[in-house]
């Protein structure tokens, strides 16, 4: 049996009344539905009457306009779901009133208020949210993959253990485990040794849990996903049980995090989003980019440098960001490398996933800060082969592998290393805001966990 829905519907003048009350009569007809109300989104072709009474009248049901009949009334829209408590907004319009970017744009406001946008070969369904924490948490996501979610992820996590606030972190990522693994960041000694015992049993050592364990020594919970859709829900995790895990653990705060552009499935009090600034700009501003990013209590924007970025490209989306959420911080930030090990004095074989036009700025910090010799560098962390030509190029040339504890991280470069008596560092990503005239990085995600800590208590 089909749960009762209740439908507001987007009604046009591009098409003749009695046509538009037709359609919504054949929708009315299925018993699980009840059309509440119409939204008038627009057009002028067909329309005898643009008086909300008239039409309302001829419609036989009540008919909402806009303060611009030119422009589409997203935020009426908006307000007719809260008003109806409707579950669907079903579009009965068409071009030329909408076009594929306005129709995000219905979509992302639509699902943010937890109703259905369908239309005649569409339907886009609001995020899944199991309501699991028993404790504080916020949610980190992102609008793509390797854009930074695990690196500021693993900085917050410690920042918020440092503070005092006892966090356990749980993940998500295509190599995760089958079931949630818990992770002592705490307690183990993550060794490349240790790793290389769990790549051996087949298991992906560089998921993201284990990065999250070995850079921010906190306990980490390791689950799996399948599938991405548009705006974020997953199509098979074990996250749920994972949150469940993570009640029951020696922590009084989580922080789930997403993978790819994948957002955990689990009700949160806080949300920080990350955009990488390299991303393409239609991707941010179109599409479920806006819908991301009205999630999020604070914006960390990442990989806001040459070449990756321009600044007018930077500055372009700082605006929007401002313009689609108000409300939100946001810090501009650029990467920098970690190694958690002495490598002073070596000769290193540097490992990455970032791209190789930042390979110099990377480089020039490594040898400045932590005073070794870059002898050879490879951006191949994600593809083996390639990976395994660069190693066995410098192989004989360096004393140490300093690796990104990800991709093929364990099983080829660690591997390999051991195998040829280098010692393996791992090599974390720090953020860092691109100048002081944006707020506080370390500040502003202590603030976001206060707010968790008082929206959870308020409960
Ligand atoms: N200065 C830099 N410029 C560009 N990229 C960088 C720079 N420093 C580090 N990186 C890259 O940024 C990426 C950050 O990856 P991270 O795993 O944190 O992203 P993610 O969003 O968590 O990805 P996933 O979806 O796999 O979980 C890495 O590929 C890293 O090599
Ligand atoms: O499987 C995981 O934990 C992550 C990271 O794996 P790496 O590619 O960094 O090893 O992949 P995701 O599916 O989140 O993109």
């Amino acid at each position: 049996m089909k749960n009762m829905e209740k439908i507001v519907c987007l009604v046009d003048g591009e098409h003749y009344l009695p046509v538009t009350k037709s359609a919504i009569e054949i929708l009315n007809s299925l018993e699980h539905v009840d059309v509440v109300a119409t939204v008038f989104i627009g057009g002028t072709e067909k329309l005898r009457t643009d008086n909300p009474e008239s039409y309302a009248k001829m419609m036989g049901m009540p008919v909402h306009f806009g303060p611009d009949e030119n422009e589409i009334p997203y935020d009426l829209i908006v307000e007719m779901i809260k008003e109806y408590n409707a579950d669907v907004v079903m579009d009965l319009s068409d071009e030329p009133v909408l076009d594929y970017t306005k129709r995000f744009k219905i979509a992302s406001k639509v699902i943010r208020e937890g109703a259905l946008y369908r239309g005649p070969d569409f339907e886009f369904q609001p995020l899944t949210e199991y309501k699991i924490p028993t404790k504080p948490s916020l949610k980190i996501l992102g609008t793509g993959k390797r854009i930074g979610k695990t690196a500021v992820s693993a900085f917050a996590a410690r920042l918020i253990d440092e503070n005092g606030y006892e966090p356990c972190v749980v993940a998500m990522g295509r190599g995760g485990p089958e079931e949630p693994e818990i992770v002592r960041g705490d307690e183990l000694k993550i060794t490349p040794e240790f790793l290389m015992e769990q790549s051996n049993k087949g298991v992906h050592a560089a998921s993201d849990h284990w990065e999250d364990a070995l850079m921010s020594r906190i306990l980490t919970i390791g689950c799996r996903r399948c599938g991405g859709g548009m705006s974020g829900d997953v199509f098979m995790t074990n996250m749920k049980k994972g949150a469940e895990i993570a009640n029951e653990v020696e922590s009084k705060f989580i922080i789930f995090e997403g993978s790819g552009a994948a957002i955990p499935p689990v009700k949160t009090d806080k949300h920080i989003a990350l955009i990488g600034a390299n991303q393409p700009i239609l991707n941010i501003t179109n599409f479920f980019g806006p819908f991301r990013i009205s999630l999020a209590d604070l914006v960390i924007l990442t990989m806001c440098e040459e070449p990756m970025s321009t600044p007018s490209k930077m500055k372009a989306i700082e605006e929007f960001i401002s313009e689609i959420n108000p409300n939100a911080k946001i810090i501009s930030t650029v990467f920098r490398p970690k190694p958690h090990g002495d490598i002073n004095g070596k000769n290193v074989l540097f490992a990455t996933t970032a791209p190789d036009e930042v390979k110099d700025v990377l480089v020039s910090h490594l040898e400045e800060n932590y005073g070794c010799k870059v002898v050879g560098t490879t951006p191949h962390l994600s593809n083996r082969p390639l990976l395994q030509k660069d190693i066995e190029k410098y192989i004989d040339h360096v004393d140490v592998m300093l690796t990104e504890l990800k991709a093929a991280a364990v099983d080829v470069a660690t591997k390999d290393s051991l195998e040829a008596g280098l010692e393996v560092v791992y090599c974390d990503n720090i953020p860092i805001a691109i100048d002081d005239t944006y707020p506080d990085l370390d500040e502003s995600i202590l603030e976001i966990v206060d707010g968790a800590i008082e929206d959870f208590n308020k409960k």
